[in-house]
């Protein structure tokens, strides 16, 4: 199995020695500490991916990374700068299908991320979020409102939207998890061909193991009580469903998560065939 070895080239996001928790203060007795040292590091341009039992804290990482969550201990560098405040360099995609503005058309939810974020002229705005509609293969709904849509083209809409933002990092939480076997796997694959097009870097939270390693360039291990990183597991030469490498990684990854003592319905949940 080959783990990650540490690459100092170019490394986007560092995390070193990083405990999270949602205390409200120092003095709060009662709060929950959710990761606890973690240290990890992501290479600009890779695809990163997360997995974990439920409740390990996926999500607070994502969010520590997207600059939400003040680390209790530790930092968390973005280009060798600690994160403090969330910004334009980071664009979330979540599982949610209710992420896009209800009350604005699926071109107006991209032109007003990028006239508030970017503040660039309309005009501009336009046309970049029809290109990046484009992209994802949604540009015939540019006028349509969120409840016209189906949850995959919600899902493309929403990646346009962040895309558009031209951020640094993409960061994406279960993106294809409520969406159907056929849409996912389409997803996926469009996904892959979008970051070689886009060269963007991902961090990428998902509950199955497949799509982890046909996905990921690296897969991050996390353990639950406590939650802690497991390892890294380099994952770039995985891609092809059904190869032996693919296989091989797809039962290592969930040897791990089993000897984490990750629930049964867990394991069944992660290792669910789409
Ligand atoms: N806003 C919050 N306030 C307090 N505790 C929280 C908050 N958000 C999450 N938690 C707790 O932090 C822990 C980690 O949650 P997190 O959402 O990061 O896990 P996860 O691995 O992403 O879970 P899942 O796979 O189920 O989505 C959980 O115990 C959760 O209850």
């Amino acid at each position: 199995m080959k783990l990650r070895q540490q690459d100092t080239t170019d490394l986007i996001v560092q995390a070193r020695h990083l405990y999270l928790d949602y205390a409200q203060s120092n003095t709060d007795s009662h709060h929950v500490a959710v990761v606890k040292d973690a240290n990890f590091a992501i290479e600009r341009g890779e695809k990163f991916v997360i997995i974990g039992p439920s409740g390990c804290g996926k999500t607070t990482l994502l969010k520590a990374i997207g600059g939400f969550l003040t680390p209790l201990q530790g930092d968390i560098l973005l280009d060798g700068k600690p994160v403090h405040k969330p910004g334009p360099d980071r664009a979330f995609v979540f599982q949610d299908f209710e992420q896009l503005f209800a009350w604005r058309t699926v071109l107006d939810n991209i032109v007003y991320a990028l006239q508030v974020t970017k503040r660039i002229p309309k005009q501009e705005a336009i046309s970049k979020a029809r290109s990046y509609l484009e992209l994802v293969q949604v540009a015939h709904a540019a006028d349509k409102y969120p409840y016209q849509l189906s949850g995959g083209m919600k899902q493309r809409a929403a990646l346009a939207r962040a895309l558009a933002l031209e951020p640094a990092i993409l960061l994406m939480d279960e993106p294809f998890g409520a969406l159907d076997a056929i849409t996912r796997n389409q997803l996926q694959l469009e996904l892959n061909d979008i970051w070689q097009r886009t060269g963007v870097t991902i961090v990428l939270v998902t509950h199955s193991i497949q799509e982890a390693v046909f996905l990921g360039t690296h897969v991050m291990v996390m353990s639950s009580s406590p939650a802690m990183i497991r390892e890294i597991v380099d994952t770039s030469h995985a891609e092809e469903f059904g190869s032996k490498e693919f296989d091989d990684i797809s039962k290592h990854l969930r040897s791990q998560l089993i000897h984490h003592e990750t629930r049964s319905e867990e394991i069944a949940q992660l290792s669910a065939v789409e």
